[in-house]
């Protein structure tokens, strides 16, 4: 067991291929190698093409100056995910690529061995994989610990009839545990939906029902978040199986290239702004949203009179729309907006001349915002993001709605804006904001609560590959 013990985890980590997946994965992997850990990383080769992209050149191995600049051991390699990227590719035939890899890597005899893998919740077929090939199943969430609280007990969602029912009842959830109220509207985009109007039977349903029974296969579960924050979701989590709140995973190391578009550097343009003067607009890195809902919101900055940085991805109406910013807008907001397809997000938005953040309610946006310490306009698109929103505004209190539904109107936009921005009527906002913040950043200190769970979660999955690694030899 002392000898078990001795030797180094080496843990494999697999995001899912998304932005938001990718970057707190990355930072994640930074973070166990410091803690001792070898790290195999491995990106899908659609990820890893969309890195070299936006580069303009092969991106190589990402992790190449964290680990000579910082003495990390950290591999990085890429698997086929059938690209193009599709979901039904994901659900079937992912896991042999992943399988393939594994005894690669085992024939191979990489010294440490592999005794565990780091899969994303959303993978279907992590304890399958784990059972396989004898390795400690990790599942690391990536959205708040009260969005995986409602997916864990969709049970109980359909058996009251709130989910998967013909007509869904439309009166306050108040049975989940862990979740005092909740109201329909605020439950993740998938479950709001009822039998008679969406097919439950299509691949991403199909995902979320595995990946939710899945996850509770797992042996330890990592969640993205602060436990003062979500302490009531996280009890009721972990009364049922080992969960840590080891959040917000940031690393100080911007070394590894992650983003999958060209970067804009608004530094310049940002330099002569007043203090908390700047909005700064970003839908992240998935949703689409509608061409006439992106014109409306045009005009609404436009009316505001507000200076402001816009993220708009080329593909953001859809890939085969590129023009979708009313005539003349650019012209209009000279000298006051810019327009950028994809920005570093953390360098942009911690820059005091930004005072707000009108958001999707990405749960990467969420956590970046308090950290910098500005108020939220929420527009919530889809998935996560409607139950996101619910935390920021009715909870936190850090934020507010821009509009109930998706379709926004010119003038709501302006009013909602100057009143994120302007001092007096956002103060209530921004005091809460810098409360917030005090719990995330006292989180990550060395006695913070994030930063002992990391630490209890390092020993325990130390134990736990030692005591596998001494039944796998027969040893005692
Ligand atoms: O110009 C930009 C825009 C975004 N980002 C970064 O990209 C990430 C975006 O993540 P997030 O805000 O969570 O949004 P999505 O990319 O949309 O993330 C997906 O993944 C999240 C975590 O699972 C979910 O909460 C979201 O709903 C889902 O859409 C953040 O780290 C941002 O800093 C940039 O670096 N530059």
């Amino acid at each position: 067991m002392e000898r078990a013990m001795s030797r180094k985890p080496h843990a494999m980590m697999i995001p899912f291929p998304l932005q938001g997946h990718v970057i707190p994965f990355v930072h994640l992997a930074i973070k166990l190698a410091s803690h001792g850990f070898t790290i195999t990383f491995v990106n899908t080769d659609s990820i890893h093409h969309h890195i070299s992209t936006a580069r303009q050149c092969d991106a190589g191995d990402i992790f190449s100056e964290a680990r000579s600049s910082r003495n990390l051991d950290i591999r990085y390699t890429t698997v086929s995910d059938g690209f193009p990227w599709s979901l039904t590719g994901i659900l079937h035939v992912f896991s042999a690529h992943v399988d393939d890899l594994i005894t690669k890597i085992s024939r191979r005899g990489d010294d440490p061995p592999l005794t565990c893998l780091i899969a994303d919740t959303f993978y279907v077929w992590s304890s399958m994989i784990c059972n396989k090939h004898n390795l400690v199943n990790v599942s690391f969430w990536t959205q708040p610990a009260l969005v995986l609280n409602l997916y864990y007990h969709m049970d109980l969602l359909i058996s009251n009839g709130h989910f998967k029912s013909l007509d869904n009842r439309e009166d306050v959830i108040d049975y989940v545990p862990g979740v005092k109220a909740i109201d329909p509207k605020d439950l993740m985009s998938y479950l709001q939906v009822s039998d008679k109007d969406v097919d439950t039977n299509t691949v991403a349903y199909k995902i979320l029902f595995k990946a939710f029974t899945d996850v509770k296969k797992a042996d330890f579960v990592l969640c993205n978040t602060v436990q003062e924050l979500e302490a009531d979701s996280l009890s009721a989590l972990q009364s049922k199986q080992p969960v840590y709140a080891i959040g917000p995973v940031f690393s100080t190391e911007s070394v590894v290239p992650t983003s999958l578009w060209a970067e804009s550097d608004c530094t310049e343009w940002l330099k002569c702004r007043p203090t908390r003067s700047v909005l700064y607009v970003s839908f992240g890195s998935f949703a689409h949203v509608g061409k006439k809902e992106i014109v409306e919101i045009a005009h609404g900055l436009l009316l505001s009179g507000l200076p402001f940085i816009w993220v708009l991805r080329p593909d953001i109406v859809g890939s085969d729309v590129p023009d979708f910013l009313p005539t003349g807008f650019m012209d209009q907001a000279e000298g006051r907006g810019i327009v950028v397809q994809w920005c570093c997000q953390r360098a942009v938005i911690s820059n005091p001349a930004i005072g707000g953040f009108l958001t999707h309610c990405g749960w990467n946006s969420i956590l970046e915002s308090v950290w910098c310490g500005l108020p939220l306009l929420c527009y919530p698109l889809l998935t996560d993001q409607f139950t996101n929103r619910k935390l920021v505004v009715d909870d936190w209190c850090i934020g507010i709605n821009l509009c109930e539904k998706k379709m926004v109107t010119r003038d709501k936009v302006s009013v909602s804006v100057k009143r994120l921005m302007n001092e007096e009527t956002s103060s209530e906002l921004r005091s809460n904001v810098e409360k917030v913040k005090c719990h995330v950043k006292n989180a990550v200190t060395t006695i913070g609560s994030s930063e002992v769970n990391f630490n209890s979660f390092v020993g325990e999955v130390r134990n736990r590959i030692a005591t596998k690694m001494c039944h796998i030899n027969g040893l005692e």
